[in-house]
């Protein structure tokens, strides 16, 4: 159950249903078939219809230029899948990042070896989607890139396949579904582009009380639900089939080989085509596997209901900061927080409540800390920040502006949740157990004082 104000049910009582537009044209996220709407954001809206209890109806449009377009003129109101862009922020409000997606630049095989980076298309030619975030990425970051506008992403695809314009770029999962289903067996996946999709809900900037009650369902989103909407579009049955498949073809295969005999010209075009199919299907297989592994390591990196690096991984990159301090020794700073009167909130409020607040504390962190610094949840309530050239003033400075967010971003439902931070920064000789429990000493300290505040190890010694 949601925990909506008032004000939101009202809100949805007077709306009776949502309106959102798609891309018309995105397999396997999302497209428009015989005007019915399919894909992962057709499940995603499902999931958002029932716990908000509203029906959802899509405004069906031919064009993604179109579907921008409907978006800012407030003829939808939401788009369920979108890049945050600065052109887009001029029009729409975003919600957090719920699903991503690598992009890649596909190239043809002859160029493989000539093509191996964004900077190897200087005065070349590469396909963009007309609308896409990427066209407005490039345009602006790569202004030596000649970028050819193109309907779609097979569009773009067949393009280079038919040696028009030297490249495209697209997202993975749709450039590996169309590469397999077109059989452009021509293409080759030349490398990851440094921007890939982070997907978000997107309103009309005029409708941020629609915004604030999405992400409430969002957040109810389960690791359940993502996988089983991924794997609904996605299907990862394919390599058992694909293995059945290649039994049959390579029998095929030496029956071409006896034809040979008797029609070597005809039989050996036919062998190299059956060879370069089966090619394709295994870089398939492969880009999948590449998917499902990126995601098995983020889960294994990363906590589930966060979101944050764990603690197993946190240690790791500790381990390697302590040894680029033994190179270059400069400050480094570990700060503790630990989440006051947890027990009782959970108590009070319940235990949904409680994991919606270490969720949105988590997304505060991420806010407000730079991208040199690692966070992570360490245990429970408690987590941690290891900050490079940053001394303990300057590590202070950081959990002061940690209290007072916290102070602003208070969902409506839930309490105000407040932190108490122990600081202590690294000395020569420490191993990093010993650099801890001088943090958590400071930690114990501030709790000690009520809560709510910073005790840093030097004021803590003083005591
Ligand atoms: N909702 C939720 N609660 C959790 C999770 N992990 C730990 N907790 C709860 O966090 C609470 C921590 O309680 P305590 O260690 O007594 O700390 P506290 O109530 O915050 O008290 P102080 O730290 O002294 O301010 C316990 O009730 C745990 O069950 C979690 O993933 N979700």
């Amino acid at each position: 159950m949601l925990a909506l104000t008032p004000a939101q049910h009202a809100y949805l009582a007077s709306k009776k249903q949502l309106t959102y537009c798609v891309d018309p044209n995105w397999m396997p996220f999302e497209a428009i078939k015989n005007g019915v709407h399919i894909g992962m954001s057709k499940d995603y809206v499902e999931l958002l219809s029932t716990s908000l209890e509203i029906p959802f109806v899509l405004v069906p449009t031919s064009r993604w230029r179109q579907t921008l377009d409907y978006l800012d003129q407030g003829r939808c109101d939401l788009i369920p899948m979108l890049n945050r862009t600065e052109e887009r922020e001029a029009y729409a409000k975003f919600s957090e990042v719920y699903l991503t997606d690598p992009n890649v630049l596909v190239v043809r095989n002859s160029q493989m070896s000539s093509i191996k980076s964004l900077s190897d298309l200087r005065g070349k030619s590469l396909a963009v989607i007309d609308g896409y975030m990427q066209e407005e990425n490039l345009r602006n970051a790569h202004p030596e890139i000649a970028l050819v506008r193109v309907a779609s992403e097979l569009a773009g695809l067949m393009r280079v396949s038919s040696g028009d314009v030297d490249a495209v770029a697209g997202s993975l999962l749709a450039v590996t579904r169309h590469i397999q289903n077109a059989g452009l067996s021509n293409l080759h996946i030349a490398t990851d582009l440094p921007q890939g999709d982070e997907l978000r809900l997107a309103v009309n900037k005029n409708n941020p009380e629609l915004l604030a009650i999405l992400e409430l369902a969002i957040d109810n989103f389960s690791y359940q639900d993502h996988s089983r909407i991924y794997s609904n579009w996605n299907p990862i049955g394919i390599t058992a089939k694909t293995d059945y498949s290649l039994t049959w073809k390579v029998g095929l295969a030496l029956l071409l080989i006896l034809l040979l005999l008797f029609e070597r010209y005809r039989t050996s075009k036919k062998t190299n085509s059956l060879l370069l199919e089966k090619n394709m299907e295994l870089k398939a297989v492969h880009a999948q596997l590449s998917i499902q592994h990126k995601h098995l390591l983020h889960l294994a990196t990363h906590d589930n209901l966060t979101g944050l690096l764990n603690r197993k991984s946190i240690l790791e990159h500790i381990e390697k900061e302590l040894i680029r301090w033994r190179r270059q020794e400069f400050p480094l700073t570990l700060l503790v927080l630990d989440l006051d009167k947890f027990k009782s909130i959970n108590d009070q409020y319940g235990h949904n409540i409680g994991d919606s607040i270490l969720k949105t504390f988590a997304a505060t962190l991420i806010n407000v800390v730079r991208e040199t610094d690692f966070c992570a949840r360490w245990g429970g309530e408690e987590f941690i920040i290891v900050s490079s050239n940053t001394d303990t003033a300057s590590a202070s400075i950081l959990a002061e502006r940690i209290h007072k967010k916290l102070e602003t971003i208070t969902k409506p439902g839930t309490p105000v949740a407040h932190c108490s931070i122990g600081i202590a920064q690294y000395r020569q000789a420490d191993d990093f157990e010993q650099w801890f429990e001088r943090a958590d000493k400071a930690l114990y300290r501030a709790k000690m004082r009520g809560g709510k505040c910073t005790v840093t190890e030097a004021e803590n010694s003083k005591e």
